[in-house]
């Protein structure tokens, strides 16, 4: 498996080109690869796995949580007082990877929730559900191992995420209404697809493909709008084309409740935004029949890798080929304690706030931070401008760093981006912010992704 793609940045120097990669975006971008280190531990076995059987793993489950969390634990305890999430769901979902060959992850990892800031007010806290480790894990051991059967493979990877969308949509809704044409190979996924985030989540609307125009228009990026606008506009293409007039003609697709209501098209939007958030991009393994398939990158939902939530700084290590027995695995990159957050670094870890605010639905406020006197705030000597921020302004500037020379911005774009920010003024939007100005959730959020790119500006000119 030598020949899959590296992942060119700096940070990960130390990587051997191996065997695959993961990422948490479903463009064409560079970042949409990543390959694993030279932990020396991270190659796919393909023979002899055994699959653990149900009685080993159910060990696992046992024993399942540590006594306590590390001291440096973010972890807050369950609505039950736990530190792992025991809900009914969660707990058929533990079920289901000892069903399904992947019990062993549950003596490492257990699905638990972090308080996570959201903005910029102490009190703009939430709880952020994720994968915790439930032991100490040294570097170089796998936390999370999940063989490929089980994931969902959505076909190739493509910058529209809205024909996966459909795929998993038409899944998803035979599931939800116990639909007796669920295919053989998805009649176990059910205690799966509880756990995604349903619609409409909070999570699903913090992405721009849910914005109104008034928030569209805040954030005062042409790029973000048009790209969202663009996206809208396939989705409804999609579901005209596709959905629709197959939910027409089969009583049995596409119904998304037991009363035979066909999905809607914010359905498929809901499903799409599924797609560019959960996806992970993994290349294939090649055969002599089709060596090709070898760096054919598919798209899979990946069941517990796609609960590890974003950290710009993770060191993890995501490894595997999308082939029958092959192990999709989440490679400790540092020591990991028993009650650390198992976090994972998406879109390689180089994308900036304008592509976490239309796929993931967040803004990054992670990874390496300037302070600088870039506002009016405190006298506008306190401003952190975080990475995601940076990235954003840099490619506005057309200066340095990895991820411009892979998304350059042309001279007119940027002049558009410059001269959008600058309808307010970074002080009239820091006032704004923190006036106490009653606002939607979209707006706040478009207002600080401005702030933060203002102040990344100012910053770097
Ligand atoms: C791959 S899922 C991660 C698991 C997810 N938290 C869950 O419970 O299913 C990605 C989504 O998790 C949330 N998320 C992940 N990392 C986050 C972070 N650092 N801050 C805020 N939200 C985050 C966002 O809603 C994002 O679209």
């Amino acid at each position: 498996a030598d020949d899959a793609i590296s992942f060119p940045y700096p940070s990960m120097s130390r990587c051997v080109p191996n065997d695959v990669v993961v990422s948490s975006r479903t463009s064409t971008t560079a970042a949409t690869v990543a390959t694993t280190t030279a932990l020396g531990m991270a190659k796919s076995k393909t023979t002899n796995r055994k699959r653990p059987s149900q009685s080993s793993t159910m060990g696992g489950l046992k024993g399942f949580g540590p006594s306590s969390a590390s001291p440096s634990s973010s972890l807050v305890g369950d609505e039950g007082g736990g530190i792992v999430d025991r809900s009914p769901p969660a707990l058929k979902f533990y079920d289901y990877l000892v069903r399904n060959g992947a019990g062993s992850n549950l003596s490492r990892v257990g699905l638990g929730y972090f308080p996570v800031r959201v903005g910029t007010k102490d009190t703009d806290v939430i709880r952020l559900r994720g994968v915790v480790a439930l032991r100490d894990i040294p570097r170089g051991e796998s936390i999370i191992e999940v063989p490929y059967e089980m994931s969902l493979n959505l076909g190739r990877e493509n910058a529209d995420p809205t024909l996966p969308a459909s795929t998993f949509l038409q899944k998803y809704c035979a599931w939800k209404c116990i639909s007796k044409s669920i295919p053989p190979g998805d009649r176990d996924r059910g205690d799966y697809f509880a756990m995604v985030p349903p619609y409409p989540s909070e999570d699903c609307l913090g992405s721009t493909d849910f914005f109104s125009d008034v928030a569209l228009d805040m954030l005062q990026s042409p790029s973000v709008k048009e790209e969202t606008l663009a996206r809208r506009s396939l989705v409804d293409a999609r579901y005209e084309r596709d959905v629709m007039p197959m939910a027409q003609m089969s009583s049995n697709l596409y119904r998304w409740d037991e009363s035979g209501t066909i999905a809607s098209v914010e359905h498929l939007r809901w499903a799409s935004w599924v797609v560019t958030s959960r996806v992970l991009t993994v290349q294939g393994g090649g055969s002599s029949n089709d060596p090709s398939s070898a760096t054919t990158a598919n798209r899979l939902l990946i069941p517990l890798i796609d609960m590890c939530n974003h950290d710009r700084d993770s060191p993890h290590v995501l490894t595997g080929r999308a082939i029958p027995g092959a192990l999709l695995r989440v490679v400790a990159g540092r020591d990991v304690r028993a009650g650390d957050a198992v976090n994972i670094a998406y879109g390689g870890g180089v994308e900036g706030n304008d592509r976490f605010v239309q796929d993931y639905g967040f803004l990054d406020s992670g990874g390496s931070k300037e302070r600088g006197a870039v506002g009016g705030i405190n006298g506008g000597k306190d401003a952190i401008v975080a990475e995601g921020y940076r990235i954003v302004a840099r490619r506005i500037l057309g200066k340095g760093g990895r991820s411009v020379t892979m998304r350059r911005m042309s001279a007119s774009d940027s002049e558009r981006a410059l001269g959008a920010l600058s309808a307010t003024t970074l002080e009239e939007d820091e006032t704004l912010l923190t006036s106490g100005s009653v606002m939607a959730n979209d707006e706040r959020m478009a207002l600080e992704y401005r702030v933060g790119v203002k102040r990344a500006l100012k910053l770097l000119q």
